[in-house]
């Protein structure tokens, strides 16, 4: 397996066919905190490669053709180059629109799909399934069809990154308005290039130089202002401007060279899903590699399944989807979730078997540490695994944001990169919780409050918020994050102990250890340690327990359980497992 001098955790998850969270926990296994989006290096990425059964080899990277404006997609570049290009094909762009309210979203995407529908296909009725695709020129784009920056970010935050292009609309007669500026930030944070649709230009009051001048002040540079950013003002209702648009989004695909190899089996996302009345649970999958087939048995999330039936955006039934296809499928047991990935494997006892892995990764990473919390900073930073601090920084007012973006900027370090991914004014919300959380990010409120649904996002999600009402007071806790005066405690408790009494195989690596728990108790999120005749021979934490053929979540002191042991087959008979976790103090 080649593997890139540096590679995305995200990208490195799609080389080595795991989840991004699966790498993430393995990274966090061998002390390597980095999130979804963060890069590591090779050694770090062979690790993880090593612990998923691939033999890494470096990769020698050629330089590539894809650099773009701001926010080409180094990722996918390297990634790329770790293809085999002789493979790949050029893949039609995956665009999303986004944009202030009532900017003209909606009416641009109804307008694009109603005119720009491929001619053999025109007349057939238009289903709603989460994305549709057009033909310019003979090049196809694929839209997803809820526009907004919300829906964007969730699905990152889902470890989904879907789309290539952003499109931002901004009205040519109100101007940038927060969620203009929400937008940007969300695109720039998932580094997807953009193109800026001014639009509404047939109205009187259009004032297309002021958007323009207004974009420059928040650091967006459009071409006739001597940026690199596109620009092109439409109007959504007449259909000027379409056109042209349409070719400026293709052109900007074309100098990112995207690409993927339809030849191998299919990997990709869910987009919408939800239960048909009569015909059970359908999910929109948009087609990232390889070309998703008739009959093919996949995983979707946790879930196992065969394509059964298969259509397009139009609703005609289909048997092959090739990449950035959008398609509508049936043949899932349940609904999966929208930033679930699917996958295509061999036979329908892979698919069993995978999909309960994923199910089981699910329950484990409910016990993960956090993405980034301050307390935890210093830590990564002593073992130069966090180059940057991102916050998201949600103010009471406007005059608020300057003054603590100012002093906040004058902190950063040579060790440490302050980066404000998103600055805003008004209470936190679920997509500031999505945004932190797919950028590693911790989330800043002066004088702001949390709503409900963001709470119970960042709890989900492990996101930090912390609350201040006094500037001085958020500038030295970050001040003694950064120097380490923040670093927590932690003391260790002690769970219960078990004693290996059989050993049995599990696949080639897989060793489950046969036991019975002598004290206290073992529990599925525990970390433990194997000690033999008193001595620790390793340290990792349980990756499967189970009583009989069922998961389990604990088992107490008197019961006997199979136990797998996350990095370690080398387990033996009369190997005592001390089972244990870390308490802040
Ligand atoms: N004159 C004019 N009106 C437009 C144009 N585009 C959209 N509108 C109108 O602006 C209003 C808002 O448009 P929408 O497409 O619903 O805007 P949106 O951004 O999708 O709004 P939300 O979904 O609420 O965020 C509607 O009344 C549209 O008819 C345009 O190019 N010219």
């Amino acid at each position: 397996m080649a593997i890139p001098p540096q590679i995305v955790v995200r990208d490195l998850a799609e080389l080595l066919h795991a989840t991004p969270t699966e790498i993430i926990r393995h990274l966090i296994k061998h002390h390597i905190f980095a999130s979804i989006n963060q890069v590591v290096d090779y050694e770090q990425a062979a690790l993880v490669a090593r612990d998923l059964g691939f033999e890494p080899t470096p990769q020698v990277i050629s330089p590539t053709s894809a650099s773009l404006q701001r926010g080409a997609l180094p990722t996918s570049a390297v990634l790329e180059a770790a293809r085999d290009d002789k493979d790949t094909v050029p893949i039609p762009p995956v665009v999303t629109i986004m944009g202030h309210v009532d900017h003209g979203k909606t009416t641009l995407l109804d307008m694009i799909r109603k005119t720009r529908v491929a001619a053999e296909e025109a007349g057939g009725i238009t289903q709603h399934i989460g994305a549709y695709q057009v033909e310019v020129k003979g090049k196809k784009i694929t839209f997803l069809d809820t526009p907004g920056h919300e829906a964007f970010t969730a699905m990152r935050a889902r470890g989904a990154q879907v789309t290539h292009i952003a499109v931002i609309v901004v009205a040519a007669d109100d101007g940038v308005m927060p969620q203009t500026r929400e937008a940007i930030d969300h695109a720039r944070a998932a580094n997807v290039p953009i193109i800026i649709a001014i639009n509404k230009i047939d109205k009187p009051t259009a004032n297309p130089e002021l958007v323009k001048q207004q974009l420059a002040e928040i650091g967006v540079i459009v071409e006739d202002y001597g940026g690199d950013t596109v620009c092109v003002p439409i109007s959504a209702r007449t259909g000027a401007g379409i056109d042209e648009l349409l070719e400026m989004i293709l052109l900007v695909a074309e100098m990112q060279d995207l690409r993927a190899n339809p030849n191998r089996p299919a990997v990709g996302v869910v987009i919408e899903a939800k239960l048909e009345k009569n015909t059970g649970p359908m999910a929109t999958i948009l087609v990232q590699e390889g070309t998703l087939k008739m009959g093919d048995h996949i995983v979707v999330g946790p879930l196992a399944g065969k394509v059964r039936a298969m259509f397009n955006d139009r609703g005609k039934r289909i048997q092959k989807a090739p990449p950035s296809t959008p398609v509508s499928i049936l043949g899932l047991p349940e609904v999966p979730q929208p930033g679930d990935r699917l996958e295509v494997v061999p036979d329908e006892r892979t698919a069993k078997q995978r999909a309960a892995e994923i199910a089981e990764q699910r329950r484990a990473e409910s016990s993960l540490p956090g993405h980034v919390s301050l307390d935890t900073l210093y830590m990564q930073m002593q073992e130069g695994k966090t180059k940057e601090l991102n916050i998201v920084l949600k103010c009471d007012v406007q005059g608020t944001v300057e003054a603590i973006k100012n002093a906040l900027l004058k902190l950063g370090e040579e060790k440490i990169k302050l980066h404000l991914i998103h600055e805003g004014v008004g209470n936190i919300t679920e997509t500031d919780v999505h945004l932190a959380a797919a950028s590693g990010a911790i989330i800043i409120g002066f004088n702001v409050k949390a709503d409900n649904a963001a709470l119970r996002q960042a709890q989900k999600e492990g996101v930090e918020i912390r609350y201040y009402d006094v500037i001085y007071q958020l500038i030295e806790d970050i001040e003694a994050a950064l120097k380490g005066l923040l670093e927590p405690t932690y003391h260790e408790v002690v769970e219960g102990h078990a004693e290996v009494l059989q050993l049995f195989r599990s696949g080639k690596n897989t060793v489950i250890a046969g036991c019975r728990v002598t004290d206290g108790k073992i529990t599925r999120a525990s970390q433990v340690r194997v000690l033999r005749n008193g001595a620790k021979v390793h340290e990792s934490r349980v990756a499967s327990l189970r009583r009989g053929k069922d998961d389990v979540r604990e088992v107490a002191a008197g019961y006997e359980c199979g136990m797998i042991i996350e990095g370690f087959s080398n387990v033996q008979i009369g190997d005592i497992i001390e089972a244990f976790r870390q308490e802040k103090d």
